[in-house]
């Protein structure tokens, strides 16, 4: 069993650095390869994914991902940008489905942005899709006819994109509460039209599912007015990106909630896939020792489940995340003052 480990840029190596130590005090028999991404390769390689990155990803039964992205980059041409990265492992390994659970751990209740009571009831997986949508449609600049500078990015969705999703999306309801909220913007967008349609025609394979479509602004409302209410949400690339970054806020950090993206490649032990909080490189903390290593170490738990067959692993790793919040050992992001280690150590003494 073999994981590619990508720490990224910012606070990426300093959380990847205790989902490592975790994965290694199991002693599970994982060898686990690091490689560049993002800004630090593109400054040490030319590229923010460079071909032995790549290489060493699709060797590997699984990716444990930091962060992306670094400020000093940002004005590069965009195919050189540090998040042309992630974009770039998702698209070329084919990981579609990106699987986002928000859940609040028990006595975190009150740490949420919302009131205890609305944020104890929240339970639910985001099914994002990650291979399609304006993130990859025909994009540049161009000059209008009144001749202004205009950018464009085109949104699209193929009928195949949005079947294979919504699959992923059915049969993880089917293993939960069997409740869908397909989230779209079908009163505007055609691409949302087209994905409303086949969620419908997808909906007949899975008569047991309770399927409901929701518009995104109200989904976006009612994720802060009734979190509990959702059990599986599908929605396309951009509206899932902005959605799980609130739905974070609706647990109590973003600092807290992990992420699998998966394909269909299966590979000797389970599915292969990436596996990185949802959180980016932070660079407002990088490097001071601040940022809340659980997305990360809760992103190992669920590579362990997903790509390496490992469940009861993922299982002590995940009891002993809770039990740590349980005790009160809180980063700052929580509004505590626990820094990286100290979280990666108590969760250490807790397996
Ligand atoms: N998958 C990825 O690699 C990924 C995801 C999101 C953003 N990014 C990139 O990261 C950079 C910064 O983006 P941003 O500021 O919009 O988003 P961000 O998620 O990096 O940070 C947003 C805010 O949340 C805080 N935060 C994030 N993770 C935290 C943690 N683990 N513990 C405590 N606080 C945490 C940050 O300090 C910041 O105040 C950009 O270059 C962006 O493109 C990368
Ligand atoms: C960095 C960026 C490309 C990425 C996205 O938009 O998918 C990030 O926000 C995420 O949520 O993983
Ligand atoms: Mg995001």
């Amino acid at each position: 069993m073999k994981i590619a480990v990508l720490p990224g840029d910012g606070i990426g190596p300093e959380v990847t650095r205790e989902a490592v130590r975790v994965i290694e005090a199991l002693d599970l028999g994982i060898a686990m390869d690091e490689a560049l991404v993002g800004g630090c390769a593109y400054k040490a390689k030319g590229h923010p994914l460079p071909a032995e990155t790549l290489d060493l990803a699709r060797a590997s039964d699984a990716i444990l991902f930091g962060a992306v992205g670094d400020p000093d980059c940002d004005a590069l041409e965009r195919h050189l940008r540090p998040e042309q990265a992630i974009l770039g492992l998702r698209k070329e390994l084919t990981l579609f489905a990106n699987l986002r659970p928000a859940k609040v751990f028990a006595g975190l209740e009150s740490h949420s942005a919302l009131r205890p009571e609305v944020a104890g009831a929240i339970d639910l997986l985001i099914v994002r899709e990650l291979n399609g949508d304006v993130y990859f449609g025909e994009k540049g600049f161009r000059q209008n006819a009144k001749g202004e500078r205009e950018g464009y990015d085109i949104m699209s969705y193929s009928e195949s994109e949005v079947r294979r999703i919504a699959h992923v999306a059915f049969r993880a309801a089917m293993g939960r509460g069997k409740r869908l909220c397909s989230v779209d913007k079908a009163n505007v967008l055609e691409t949302s039209q087209l994905w409303r349609d086949v969620i419908v025609e997808v909906a007949k394979d899975y008569p047991q599912v309770e399927l409901e479509h929701m518009y995104v602004d109200n989904a976006a409302m009612q994720l802060v007015r009734a979190p509990g209410k959702f059990d599986v949400v599908v929605t396309g690339n951009l509206f899932g990106d902005i959605l799980s970054d609130q739905a974070s806020m609706c647990v109590g950090s973003i600092g807290l909630l992990a992420s699998a993206s998966l394909g269909e490649r299966q590979t000797a032990h389970g599915t292969f896939g990436l596996y990185e909080p949802i959180h980016g490189s932070a660079p407002d903390i990088a490097g001071k020792g601040l940022a809340n290593p659980m997305a990360t170490i809760l992103s190992a738990a669920m590579l362990l489940r997903h790509s390496l067959g490992l469940a009861q692993a993922a299982d002590r790793i995940e009891a002993a995340v809770a039990a740590v919040l349980a005790d009160g050992v809180l980063g700052g992001d929580l509004g505590g003052t626990a820094g990286t280690a100290e979280i990666g150590d108590a969760v250490l003494a807790k397996l």
